[in-house]
């Protein structure tokens, strides 16, 4: 398989954890969230070069827990990331210049599986230009219109949902065209996507899903920090011993 790069997105503030640190920055079991997603990616034998989008205060700070961790072996390089998550990618896309595959990661979510990794990134070498990992949901899930309380407008069938997850796989000349034609929509977070195959999507694109893995949940609150602490100290993780020393 050809070998992919890959984003990591870790400029978000991290608000809803109220962390007062870069909440990719957040130490879990004796490492920051962005080594562990830096850790994966290694670990998955498939990528070769990796930029991490960082907070334009912090800048100094990431690269240098980086380059003390060497927890990548490959070359990794620290950008300034944006406003949005969207902005924050295409500073990523615009550093690396890559056409082949781009594996869009967030470090929110630092323990997807080296294999789940894999799977994405084989997807998109398998001629998928867009392939997004998901799960299926538990919750039955209503579209819902203004109001309190509010109008429901729709309930999709179930069966047929999915809560996707990253790392998103890309050919980097699609991802990049379509990060171009919406770049307006970046500027603030009512417009901006909120994930990146949507673009493709708006282009009028094809985008695949494959099968997701609930290790790659993702760190938002309080409450997360604590499942990810019993991740890590699970037998089954194996990720601790590992990353030690
Ligand atoms: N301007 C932004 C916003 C988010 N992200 C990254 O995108 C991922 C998903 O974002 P989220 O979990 O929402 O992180 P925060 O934006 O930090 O959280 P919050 O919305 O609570 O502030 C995270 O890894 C985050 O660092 C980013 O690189 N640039
Ligand atoms: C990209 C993402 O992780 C896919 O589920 C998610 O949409 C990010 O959302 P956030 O609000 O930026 O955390």
């Amino acid at each position: 398989m050809t070998l992919a790069v890959a984003i990591v997105t870790a400029a978000g503030a991290g608000t809803r954890l109220g962390a007062d640190i870069a909440k990719a920055l957040l130490p879990i079991g004796g490492r920051t969230l962005v080594e562990w997603a830096l850790y994966g990616l290694a670990q998955s034998g498939c990528v070769s070069r990796v930029c991490v989008t960082a907070p334009n205060e912090a800048l100094e700070q990431f690269s240098e827990v980086l380059e003390k961790s060497k927890v990548f072996a490959g070359e990794v390089i620290v950008v300034p990331g944006g406003v949005t998550r969207q902005q924050s990618v295409y500073a990523g896309l615009t550093a690396l210049k890559e056409s082949g595959i781009v594996l869009v990661h967030d470090a929110a979510r630092p323990f997807a599986s080296p294999g789940l990794i894999r799977r994405v990134a084989q997807a998109v070498n398998d001629e998928c230009p867009a392939v997004v990992p998901g799960l299926p949901v538990s919750d039955t899930i209503k579209e819902i219109g203004d109001g309190s309380p509010a109008p429901v407008l729709n309930t999709l069938p179930r069966a047929r949902l999915r809560a996707v997850q990253t790392p998103q796989g890309f050919l980097g000349s699609v991802l990049m065209e379509a990060h171009e034609r919406f770049i307006d929509e970046a500027a603030d977070d009512a417009s901006a996507a909120t994930d990146d195959a949507v673009l493709v999507e708006w282009m009028g694109l094809p985008t695949f899903v494959c099968e997701g893995d609930p290790s790659a949940f993702k760190i938002t609150t309080a409450d997360d920090v604590q499942r990810a602490e019993s991740f890590l100290s699970s037998s089954t993780a194996g990720y601790v011993s590992v990353m030690e020393g």
